[in-house]
């Protein structure tokens, strides 16, 4: 299937640096491999350095492109002023951030301890500022036109229990996507915006759906396109965000979901109803308007 392919041309991506958070894992390691490919020069980062390490040789070895590793808790602002120093000192010059890491518990809000929340929304919404900030520092000090690739989540916009401080802390993001496009604009720097629907990874499915949980919910079924997403097709989307291909557009937020996020719409609840029922409700429906009745 097209959907399994990369999009863009060989190269599209040459001499372009790329810091990608979260990227020993998951949907950061699928974006970071596609990067590579296209040509970027890449850097993942995040806690953990034994995993950091494997990603980075493994994607070395299958894409041949050039890829580091520093470690970094993006709560931590001198560990990220680390990272941007690592990469310019191998590369030269950063010319992209993918903020992707993130920490997200599924729980009743009211069984949160306070730490609990602070530990979820310091990840997400303060590791995504500080990264953003720190950058965009250097890009408007050096003259650099970079741009921002924030990974959210459909309810960033919509809401939703049982994740509260994610979906307070990925709005928040959201909220810096559009007012950061704008103030920033006039240096030429762009930030958008993907919010992704279910990608199966490992750190979403494992650690925040326990497999009982899962095998209770038929995720597919809440799908109008009745699947989850491939990886490819989110790099697919990262790799345009994040390029020149994508230059006249900012402060963007692109649902990527299979249609998951309409299940809101006023009449979905029609999705029920057979074709046998909607045979005998037109006919009903053609039957009272033969009749020539008029609202009163
Ligand atoms: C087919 C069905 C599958 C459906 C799947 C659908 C998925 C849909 C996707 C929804 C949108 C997804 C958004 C995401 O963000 S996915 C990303 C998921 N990835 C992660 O969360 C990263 C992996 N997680 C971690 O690395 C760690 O868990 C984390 C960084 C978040 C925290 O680690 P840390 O070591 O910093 O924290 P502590 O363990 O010290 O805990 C801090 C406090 O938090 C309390 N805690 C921990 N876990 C829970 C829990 N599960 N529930 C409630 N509270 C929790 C912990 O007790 C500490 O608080 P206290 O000290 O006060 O006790
Ligand atoms: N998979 C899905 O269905 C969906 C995912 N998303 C978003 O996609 C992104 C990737 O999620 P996914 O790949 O599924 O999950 P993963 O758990 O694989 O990715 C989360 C990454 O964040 C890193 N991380 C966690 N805490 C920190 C920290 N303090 N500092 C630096 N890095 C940290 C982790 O690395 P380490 O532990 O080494 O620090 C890990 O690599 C997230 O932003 C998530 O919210 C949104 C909607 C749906």
């Amino acid at each position: 299937m097209a959907y399994n392919e990369g999009m863009l041309r060989d190269g599209a991506l040459e001499n372009r640096t790329i810091i990608v958070t979260g990227g020993g894992t998951g949907l950061g390691k699928s974006m970071a491999a596609y990067f590579l490919r296209l040509g970027a020069n890449v850097v993942i980062c995040s806690r953990k350095e034994d995993i950091l390490e494997k990603t980075a040789s493994e994607l070395r070895q299958s894409t041949g492109g050039k890829i580091i590793y520093v470690p970094c808790d993006v709560r931590k602002t001198e560990q990220i002023e680390n990272v941007i120093a690592k990469a310019v000192e191998a590369f030269g010059q950063v010319d992209g951030l993918v903020n992707n890491s993130a920490g997200n518990f599924i729980s009743p809000t009211e069984r949160l301890s306070y730490k609990a929340v602070d530990t979820v929304v310091d990840i997400v919404l303060r590791g995504t500022y500080y990264f953003t900030l720190a950058l965009g520092k250097y890009w408007i000090e050096n003259h650099i036109k970079g741009s921002v690739l924030n990974i959210v989540t459909t309810y960033a916009t919509t809401g939703s229990g049982w994740v509260v401080p994610s979906a307070m802390a990925k709005a928040g993001v959201l909220t810096m996507t559009k007012s950061l496009a704008f103030e920033w604009g006039r240096h030429g720097i762009r930030l958008n915006a993907i919010a992704p629907g279910p990608f199966p990874t490992k750190g979403a499915w494992d650690r925040l759906f326990p497999e009982e949980l899962a095998a209770k919910f038929a995720f597919e079924n809440r799908i109008p396109l009745a699947r989850t997403g491939e990886h490819q097709e989110l790099a697919n989307l990262a790799a345009y965000l994040i390029s020149d291909f994508s230059a006249y557009m900012t402060g963007e937020v692109i649902t990527l979901d299979g249609g998951e996020v309409l299940a809101g719409g006023q009449f979905n609840f029609l999705k029920e109803i057979t074709d046998n029922q909607w045979d005998a409700i037109e006919e009903q429906i053609k039957s009272a308007t033969r009749g020539g009745k008029s609202p009163e």
